[in-house]
């Protein structure tokens, strides 16, 4: 009787309740795991329930039937009144979620797979209840500028990727005004294209100017993708007040008043144009512009406010360690803080949250750029001579909800900010939600279960030592990632086989 009354809520489970054969798991489920190959679940029809399940712009009970890799039902309720027909995987009180979208990661391969590569950085997203990530063009060798170089990211990744993984091409000068090599590579399938306005610190990318961007703009229209940019640039009268004899290279501060938040403003005002030829019956209308890891919260979101106000197509990222972080507690030296644009003060990053829970910042990314330990230069703790790049991939999920509970972030913030925005960006329409047909890309955790990031915890990064997050207290432990219905991760383990496919633009 109680499944026929819940029937009303969802006839789904009028149906199912009349089937026999109940197969219950409760998590964890130790006995039930060692799947072979794709998964570490025998099945390919179950169903997955928890008290708290983040669908459908709410957070409750919920029971989701994963059939062939998408979800075929969701049924909101006390599902534990419902019987089941399929095996159920029962989550109690944890987040059933779904899966991250990290449109900003360099995984390094092929070329520089000693830096992270294909099968480290994907085990690292499992883990961190990421499904999808987007590999940047740049950090491999060789960039991925062309349809040959895409040709090689996909022989590179073959049989390596535990999550899905899409690539951004790299707009450089060599194509910006070659429309039909440009052309070569959406059609190849790259998502979209990238591009930097200041050095990138990769010799095989070479930056753009606003004019490069603005013509690239008229392609990516065609074909509807985005541009994201990582927007610095050197102003031309730059009126250094940086003596050289007087820089501490291993001080923060040296570093910080070299890349001040004048980069980013000055890199924003150039792309006034650009942003203005995205609006409807511009030169550019049908493209997008996507502004990577935002550090200045103040003259440059301003102007992008003002460009969304007017009707520009224009999403704005920032990525945890700008939310984590702030400059006064860097401690000298100590480069794994070392990215770019830098980690400003204290005051910026209130600002930065409170951009991004006013929306005026629309998600986040990793940007998780790691190197090898030698090039982060840590026995000298050279600022300005180490490589720059935050190593995080797999703690973006704990360290966003560790640091954003202090403002009162919720769960459909974080589906928002971390899943649904992304896939919108990265043309992906049948993920980033648990909703009937779309793929079961779901992260369940514990967003109340605490842990020390020290040397005793898995972390799937090539090179552990240089994420600035150890030695940090968190809260969020991911328990389980299912991508595509497979079951890639759970209790520290991962499947046999690496069953993520890339994915290509159509
Ligand atoms: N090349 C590269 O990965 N650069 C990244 N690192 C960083 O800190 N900012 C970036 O753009
Ligand atoms: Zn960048
Ligand atoms: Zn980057």
């Amino acid at each position: 009787m109680a499944a026929s009354a819940k029937g009303r809520l969802v006839p789904v489970l009028a149906v199912a309740a009349a089937l026999a054969a109940v197969l219950l798991y409760r998590a964890p489920f130790s006995k039930s795991l060692g799947g072979e190959g794709c998964s570490l679940l025998p099945h390919d029809h179950f169903w997955i329930a928890s008290d708290r399940v983040v669908t459908l712009g709410r957070v409750g009970p919920a029971a989701v039937e994963v059939k062939g890799g998408l979800i075929n039902a969701i049924a909101v309720g006390d599902y534990r009144s419902f019987v089941l027909r399929r095996p159920l995987l029962d989550y109690g009180d944890a987040v059933i979620m779904p899966g991250l979208i990290d449109v900003h990661a360099h995984l390094d391969e092929p070329g520089r797979a000693e830096w992270e590569g294909f099968s480290n950085g994907t085990r690292a997203a499992a883990a961190g209840g990421i499904t999808t990530l987007v590999d940047m063009p740049l950090n491999s060798f060789p960039s991925t500028v062309s349809e040959e170089t895409l040709k090689l990211k996909l022989e590179a990744a073959r049989d390596k990727l535990y999550v899905d993984v899409g690539f951004w091409g790299g707009l450089v000068p060599e194509n910006a005004f070659n429309p039909s090599a440009l052309e070569g590579l959406l059609k190849a399938g790259v998502l979209g294209l990238k591009s930097f306005m200041c050095p990138s610190g990769i010799n095989d990318f070479p930056m753009t100017n606003s004019t490069h961007i603005e013509e690239g703009l008229v392609t990516l229209a065609k074909y509807k993708r985005s541009l994201l940019i990582h927007a610095e640039r050197i102003p031309e009268a730059e009126d250094h007040d940086l003596q050289e004899d007087e820089l501490d290279p291993r001080s923060y501060m040296t570093y910080l008043k070299s890349r001040p938040p004048s980069w980013e403003e000055a890199a924003i005002r150039d792309l006034q144009r650009a942003m203005k030829d995205t609006e409807l019956g511009g030169r550019s209308e049908g493209a997008h512009i996507h502004i990577v890891h935002l550090s200045d919260a103040k003259t440059s979101l301003e102007l992008m406010k003002d460009a969304k106000r007017s009707g520009a197509s224009l999403s704005i990222e920032t990525c945890p360690h700008y939310l984590a972080f702030s400059s006064e507690e860097v401690p000298d030296g100590d480069t794994r803080f070392k990215c770019s644009p830098p980690i400003r003060d204290d005051t910026n990053r209130e600002n930065l949250w409170k951009a991004l829970l006013d929306g005026h910042i629309d998600m986040l990314s990793s940007d998780h750029s790691p190197s090898t330990p030698d090039l982060k230069l840590m026995e000298e703790g050279d600022f300005l001579r180490a490589w720059g790049g935050i190593s995080s991939l797999q703690f973006v999920l704990p360290v966003t909800w560790s640091y954003g509970r202090k403002y009162g972030v919720t769960l459909n913030q974080l589906a928002s900010w971390w899943s649904e925005r992304p896939a919108k960006l990265a043309g992906q329409k049948n993920k980033g939600a648990i909703l009937p047909g779309y793929h079961a890309d779901i992260v369940v955790w514990k967003p109340e279960t605490e842990f020390q990031l020290d040397n005793n915890h898995a972390i799937y990064h090539k090179h552990q030592n240089i994420s600035a997050y150890l030695g940090k207290q968190l809260s969020g432990k991911v328990l389980s990632t299912f991508v595509r219905g497979n079951l890639v991760f759970a209790e520290d383990k991962h499947a046999n086989a690496a069953c993520g496919v890339p994915i290509l633009a159509k």
